[in-house]
């Protein structure tokens, strides 16, 4: 089996959670894909990283990382799968919140100012965090390349709209739900 293969069983096995529930955005929806519960599995984190690498391979970044939490995990798992391949990737943290103490850094890590850099995701329903982050980084100063999830769940012409890349390794559909 290939490592999509492999982490699309993992994240129906473990992720995937059927009941009423409410969304980040405050809409309804029948299931919720935890993914965390996949991002921070020892068995199954190193595959995200790879996976998220290979459907990203065309595109030239330097650092990756999104709005925290659900993006941080992601943006770990590729640092290390990249690291692994002796590709040098950095991460990046973008805080829902400025910090009001301390450096008072909205985006934590390695600076981000006048790199190419990928937005991630674990997923994306609206696509308002993912955003929310593309926006912080421009004003940053980074280029931001694209846009990668792990699962998407609609977001996929919002994202296209901002006039982004947009990489999902798997759509609501391919999961058991
Ligand atoms: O595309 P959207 O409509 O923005 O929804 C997707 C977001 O919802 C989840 O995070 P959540 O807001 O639950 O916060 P968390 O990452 O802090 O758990 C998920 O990790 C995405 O960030
Ligand atoms: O839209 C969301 O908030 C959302 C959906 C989902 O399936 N999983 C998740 O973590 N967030």
């Amino acid at each position: 089996m290939s490592d999509r293969e492999v982490l699309l069983k993992h994240i129906n096995d473990k992720a995937v959670v059927r009941g009423r529930v409410t969304l980040s955005s405050g809409r309804e929806a029948d299931y919720y894909v935890d993914l965390r519960r996949v991002t921070l599995d020892g068995a199954s984190a190193p595959l995200v990283g790879r996976v998220l690498l290979e459907a990203t391979a065309d595109l030239s970044f330097d650092a990756v990382g999104g709005l925290t939490l659900g993006a941080d995990p992601v943006a770990a798992a590729m640092l290390h799968a990249a690291a692994a391949r002796g590709r040098a990737l950095d991460a990046f943290v973008v805080r829902k919140e400025g910090k009001a103490h301390g450096l008072q850094r909205r985006i934590e890590g390695p600076d981000v100012a006048g790199r190419r850099v990928l937005a991630v995701e674990d997923t994306s329903t609206t696509g308002g965090s993912v955003l929310t982050a593309v926006d912080a980084l421009r004003e940053a100063g980074a280029e931001v390349v694209g846009v990668a999830v792990i699962v998407d769940r609609g977001a996929r012409a919002r994202v296209a709209e901002a006039g982004l890349d947009y990489r999902a390794v798997f759509e609501a559909g391919d999961l058991d739900v």
